[in-house]
């Protein structure tokens, strides 16, 4: 159908949504389409909202907005920490457009992502009720977990380890403003700005430093490049063997990551919600942009050999290095 705003769309039901992507999600929130702290925060804010859900029942609504409706409970959580950035960015905005928490938050997170070049077009489905009550404490892990207790809290919320390194492909636009005291905005990666497979290898190269002041934080390993900082979660499901042929796989394999971050996205976002009374508006989210190049290479002065590789079936694809003295990564 024709929009009274000119886009079409599938479904009429979903017309209402494009002045809310236009005029209150990238205008307003996400300063002009950008790809930026605010897009980062809103899809990490879309995985804090959805994984206070279990399985077995007992644990939350899941992707039903619980977070941003009652984010003064939420925000207390200590896995929380600095989301409240977010929440108070969105509150307002959310109560502008009409929609359920919910719908207002894991559009945000769709729309967010589509402004990093590389990433997938993610689905939107419309129609979340409004969220209850706020979800439990304790359901979302943390970086000082293990591996088996990330994988534990994953499978109570219905998803596999591969699933879970899928969903992980979301550290390749993002940054850590509360693990270092005093420091904000530091990258996972070196390419906090695009969606690409960076963060994949760099978290398996050998470390040797910490950004900010150099000292290490709880939940902190060492990173391989200055300014950048490793969470010790992300270095060690890079490792085990578990989960590091999944992690390995998307090293330099754009098409595979985002195809597998999309499908777990699809299925984060609508986690707990009855899928059969919502609406498909997957066709009010931009289209990101392609990246030109999507073949990685090594940071300047790293080789084959730092890569601590930790899946013996898989072989590691051959990898150029940038040239250049070693880089600084700035913060975001
Ligand atoms: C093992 C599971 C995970 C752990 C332990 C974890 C932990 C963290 C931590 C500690 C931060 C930095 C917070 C700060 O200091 O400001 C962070 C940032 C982030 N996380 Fe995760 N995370 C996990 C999974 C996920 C998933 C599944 C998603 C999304 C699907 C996600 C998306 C993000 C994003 C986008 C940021 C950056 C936020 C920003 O730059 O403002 N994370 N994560
Ligand atoms: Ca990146």
């Amino acid at each position: 159908v024709q929009c009274p705003t000119g886009q079409t769309t599938a479904n009429a039901a979903c017309c209402a949504l494009f002045p809310i992507v236009d005029d209150i999600l990238q205008a307003q929130l996400f300063d002009g389409a950008q790809c930026g702290e605010e897009a980062h925060s809103a899809l990490r804010l879309s995985f804090h909202d959805a994984i206070g859900f279990s399985i077995h029942g007992g644990k939350g609504g899941g992707a039903d907005g619980s977070i941003l409706a009652f984010n003064k409970t939420e925000n207390a959580f200590h896995a929380n920490g600095g989301i409240d950035d977010i929440t108070d960015e969105q509150f307002p905005l959310f109560q502008q457009s009409g929609l359920s928490a919910g719908d207002f938050l894991h559009l945000a997170a769709a729309v967010g992502t589509a402004n990093c070049p590389g990433a997938p077009r993610l689905k939107f489905f419309l129609g979340r009720p409004p969220p209850v009550a706020p979800a439990p404490d304790l359901t979302v892990p943390e970086p000082t977990d293990n591996v088996t207790s990330i994988l534990a809290r994953f499978a109570d919320a219905g998803f596999s380890p591969q699933e879970a390194i899928a969903l992980l492909s979301s550290h390749t636009v993002a940054a850590s403003d509360v693990i270092d005291p005093g420091h904000t905005g530091i990258p996972f990666d070196s390419t906090p700005l695009v969606f690409d497979t960076q963060v994949f290898l760099e978290v398996l190269l050998k470390g040797s430093m910490f950004p900010g002041d150099g000292v290490p934080q709880p939940g902190e390993v060492a990173s391989p490049i200055a300014g950048e900082m490793r969470l010790q979660s992300d270095s060690v499901l890079a490792r085990d063997p578990r989960t590091a042929c999944f992690w390995q796989a998307m090293i330099n394999n754009q098409e595979f990551m985002t195809s597998s971050f999309k499908a777990a996205m699809a299925k984060l976002q609508v986690l707990g919600q009855d899928k059969s009374k919502l609406i498909d508006c997957s066709d009010v989210v931009p289209v990101p942009k392609v990246l030109a190049d999507p073949i990685i290479k090594l940071p300047p002065t790293f080789s084959m050999s730092d890569i601590q590789a930790s899946c013996p079936q898989l072989r590691l694809p051959t990898l150029a290095t940038q040239s250049g003295p070693a880089i600084t990564v700035a913060p975001v």
